[in-house]
């Protein structure tokens, strides 16, 4: 076997790494703390997971402060190749395998423990196994030799697996042991059964149920005879009490008898009592009769009846009921005519009431019209005598235009062209006026200036005066002008003058128009009321005629009532003689109904007559019977008052005496004989069941005496077994022994070829003697430390290889692992480790890998890998090297 790469991820100082190994020697070097001893552990670790970590535990090889972990590993093994992959999670502070597979050329195995035990499997070492030889851990060189020789022979009988032998001669043991304290037991009570069978069987059963027997036997015999005795008392008993019994019989039945007989006489005394009140009853009923017969004739006497007989009575009765009957509905009918005609007349006088009230109202409404009418005509009055008035004013204002200018309605216009011309006018006087202030400033002006010497119009000095004329004019002008103004302001006044007459005549037309208007209104209201007023009085009329029309018709209702009332008078007249008839016919009737009773009456009585003479019969024919009865029950009584024996009844009392008393003595003895006869069948029943026991008794010892059988030849086995196993082992190990201790001096032989060590002896017991060269033996603990290192190297390596070449045949070795072996090896030693390390490789272990420093093995190496540690990270870091050089070595 051999690991072809590596790779990890967070696993303790590695955050990640991966590495290829080759076949040959590999030397991994380092400082202190780089991780050299982790990649070691690594390779185990994937291998054997959790089971190569001693007592720590899967947290302690993630990364601290990483929460997961991952170890790949490859390799080779008899020319397959394996890959075996372990994922580690950190769950709060513990971590478990997340993920656990082998990959095999044929199969994929899940989950820890079954990668562990086909790993197992394929290397022939368990974890164990695995350090105490393949890998040499750091300080462990000498484990080996450092045991107690027993601890000794259990590592090494555990690594050449002859430990499983040694646990299976201990079961043998073990099960030995247990047939042992089963059978012991067995025999315990095989012993205590024979005691018991020897035990019953001294107590002779089979006489003692005999006699038991023979003793039942004779008081079944007694018992016998006395129930026979029994028996004949009982049937003396018997007919004794019969012959008592009889006797109070008889006397029981006597009197029974004496007591019927009593009563029969009275019942027959009674029923005579009887017949003598029933005799006396139909008399009575007769005469009853006798007097209802001569009511009836009396009755009939008073009617017309000429046959007397119940038929023509009935007959009438029934007449004189339909007649009834007819006189009934003719009442009724009347009765209803009454009281319809009753209600017509009050109907009539309500309507004439109303039709009375109704020409009243029409009157007094006709009245109120009258004074209304009147009111309205005054009214109209008024209005004509207005008309007038406004007629007269009308008139007066048109009058007014007759010597006028203009004509009526031209007023306004006239008015309006009169103050046009007025405004034309004022323009004027206002124009001229403007013109007389302009010519009188002109004229200060010109006096001023002349008077100044200045020509008034120019303002030159005028010497010569030759504008003064000018001046004049202009006075000449400011007269014509003032003339002018006055004639205009004559004219305006005139003027005014015709406009306020113009005016006046304005107003006036404004009059009429009103007035006119006025007198059009009440031309209208005139007419209107007019109207109203014929139409009141045709109102009027009609209401009068109105009344009058009610009035007859009141009068019409009154009569109607009156003659009905004649007619209701009548229909009482009626009534009265129907009722008198109905009264006759009902005292009829009621004779009648009398007479047709009287005859049920006598009917009935001759029947209760009858009734009573049959019963009387009846009770005739009773008492005849009760009299033979009784004559028969007289001569039973005699006939049993002569059965009657004093002797017969004494002779039974005394055996009946006697029998009691022997009956009651014999009980008590036979109870006796019962009850020692129970006793005996109980004895009997002990004794058969005490040798069923001994029966049974005498099986289980059969059964147990087999069983002791077996069991003896099944400790004989075990022992056997026990034995063999332990010659087993023995054996093995001296096989073992024999060739551990030839390829331990080979090795051995190897490193000391040159010292003065001849050989190694290897007992059974796996002591360990060396022998020196000049004969003399040494313990290995007597070897200095650098030889005891090596010595158990070599030890290693002699087991090692017989692991490997085995008791079954020849396996790959699996790569030879040795952290730090030089640490107590000198120069001169380490030569022969390197020797040791050289042989190992020539006996076909394909790999070896060695943590070291030394230089000698180093140079000895095929390949090299360093390791470093990033400072600052803290991270380690694998290089793989050249094969040696000096200045590698000298960097180192
Ligand atoms: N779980 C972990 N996480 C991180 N670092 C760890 C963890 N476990 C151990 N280490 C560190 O790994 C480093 C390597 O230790 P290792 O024993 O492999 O070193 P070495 O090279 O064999 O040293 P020496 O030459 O002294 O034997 C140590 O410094 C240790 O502190
Ligand atoms: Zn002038």
């Amino acid at each position: 076997m051999r690991v072809d790469r590596i790779r990890l991820l967070n696993f303790k100082c590695y955050e990640e790494a991966e590495l290829g190994l080759e076949r040959g020697v590999t030397v991994v070097h380092g400082v202190n703390g780089s991780g050299k001893s982790t990649l070691l552990e690594a390779v185990f670790f994937a291998l054997y997971g959790s089971k190569a970590l001693d007592d720590r535990t899967l947290d302690d090889v993630i990364t601290t402060g990483e929460d997961e972990s991952e170890v790949e590993l490859w390799f080779t093994h008899d020319g397959r190749e394996y890959h075996i992959e372990r994922h580690l999670k950190l769950r709060g502070d513990r971590a478990t395998t997340a993920k656990c597979v082998l990959e095999t050329p044929t199969e994929t195995i899940e989950g820890a423990r079954d990668v562990r035990r086909e790993v197992t499997e394929l290397l022939r070492m368990d974890a164990e196994a695995f350090v105490n030889c393949a890998y040499v851990r750091q300080g462990e060189v000498n484990k080996l030799i450092h045991a107690s020789p027993s601890d000794r022979q259990d590592m090494i009988d555990d690594l050449l697996q002859l430990g499983a032998l040694e646990t299976y001669r201990e079961r043998a043991s073990d099960a030995r042991l247990g047939v042992k304290t089963v059978l012991d037991g067995q025999q315990e009570v095989l012993e205590d059964l024979h005691k018991q069978v020897e035990h019953k069987e001294g107590k002779e059963l089979h006489e003692r149920l005999n006699g038991l027997e023979s003793r039942q036997n004779d008081v079944r015999e007694e018992i016998d005879r006395f129930e026979t005795q029994r028996e004949q008392a009982r049937n003396t008993l018997e007919s004794a009490e019969n012959v008592l019994e009889r006797h109070a019989e008889t006397r029981e039945e006597i009197t029974t008898l004496e007591t019927a007989i009593e009563e029969l006489r009275s019942k027959i005394t009674e029923t005579e009592r009887k017949r003598k009140d029933a005799n006396d009853e139909i008399r009575d009923l007769e005469d009853r009769r006798e007097e209802l017969a001569v009511e009836r004739e009396e009755l009939l006497a008073e009617t017309d009846l000429e046959a007397g007989d119940d038929d023509a009575v009935e007959t009438r009765i029934a007449d004189l009921e339909a007649r009834d009957d007819e006189l009934q509905d003719d009442l009724n009918e009347i009765r209803v005519s009454v009281t319809e005609t009753t209600s017509e007349i009050e109907r009539c006088r309500e309507a004439a009431d109303e039709l009375e009230s109704k020409a009243e109202a029409a009157r007094e409404q006709a009245d109120d019209l009258d004074a209304k009418l009147e009111a309205d005509a005054e009214a109209i009055e008024d209005r004509e005598a207005k008309l007038e008035a406004l007629e007269a004013e009308i008139t007066a204002a048109r009058e007014r235009f007759d010597d006028a200018p203009i004509a009526f309605g031209e007023a306004a216009e006239h008015r309006d062209s009169l103050e046009t011309e007025r405004e034309a006018l004022t323009d004027e006087i206002g124009d001229v006026t403007a013109d007389i202030r302009t010519v009188e400033n002109a004229i200060d002006e010109g006096e001023r200036l002349l008077e100044e010497g200045k020509c008034p119009e120019c303002g030159q000095p005028v010497a010569d005066s030759p504008h003064v004329d000018v001046l004049d004019d202009k006075r000449e002008e400011l007269a014509e002008l003032d003339d002018r103004r006055e004639d205009l302001e004559v004219k305006r006044d005139e003027l005014d003058d015709r406009l306020d007459r113009a005016e006046e005549l304005r107003e006036a037309e404004r009059q009429v128009d009103r007035l006119e208007e006025n007198r059009e209104n009440i031309e209208q209201l005139l007419a209107e009321k007019r109207e109203t007023l014929a139409e009141r009085r045709d109102q009027c009329e009609q209401l009068r005629e109105d009344a009058e029309t009610y009035a007859t018709d009141a009068e019409d209702e009154r009569a109607t009532a009156d003659d009905l009332e004649d007619e209701v008078a009548d229909y009482r007249a009626e009534l009265g003689a129907i009722n008198t008839d109905r009264g006759e016919i009902k005292d009829t009737l009621e004779s009648l109904r009398r007479i047709a009773a009287v005859g049920d009456e006598r009917d009935d009585l001759a029947g209760e007559i009858e009734t009573l003479r049959d019963r009387r019969q009846d009770w005739q024919t009773m008492n005849d019977e009760r009299r033979e009865t009784l004559s028969n029950k007289r001569e039973r009584k005699r006939d049993l008052e002569s059965e009657f024996d004093e002797d017969r009844i004494e002779t039974a009392r005394n055996d009946k005496q006697n029998a009691e008393n022997y009956l009651e003595q014999v009980d008590a003895k036979l109870e006796d004989l019962e009850s020692k006869h129970d006793n005996l069948q109980n004895a009997i029943g002990a004794a058969e069941r005490e040798l069923e026991e001994l029966e049974e008794l005498r099986e289980r010892l059969e059964g147990v005496e087999k069983r002791c059988e077996r069991l003896e030849s099944l400790y004989d086995e075990a022992e056997t077994l026990q034995a063999t196993y332990a010659d087993l082992r023995a054996e093995l190990r001296q096989q073992n022994v024999e060739t551990l201790e030839r390829l331990l001096n080979e090795t051995f032989e190897l490193v000391y070829q040159n010292d003065s060590y001849a050989a190694i002896d290897l007992d059974g017991e796996y002591r360990l003697t060396v022998y020196q060269k000049d004969g003399e033996t040494l313990e290995p603990e007597q070897l200095s430390g650098g030889e005891r290192a090596l010595f158990n190297l070599s030890l290693r390596c002699a087991i090692y290889r017989l692991l490997a070449e085995g008791v079954e045949g020849t396996a790959p070795l699996p790569p030879l692992i040795l952290d730090e072996p030089t640490v107590f090896l000198d120069s001169g030693h380490v030569t022969q480790l390197v020797s040791l390390v050289e042989s190992m490789r020539d006996l076909g272990v394909e790999q070896i890998v060695v943590v070291s420093h030394d230089e000698e093995l180093v140079g000895a190496a095929d390949s090299l890998v360093r390791i470093e540690k990033d400072a600052t990270s803290n991270r380690s870091r694998l290089e793989r090297g050249e094969p040696p050089q000096a200045e590698l070595l000298a960097s180192d």
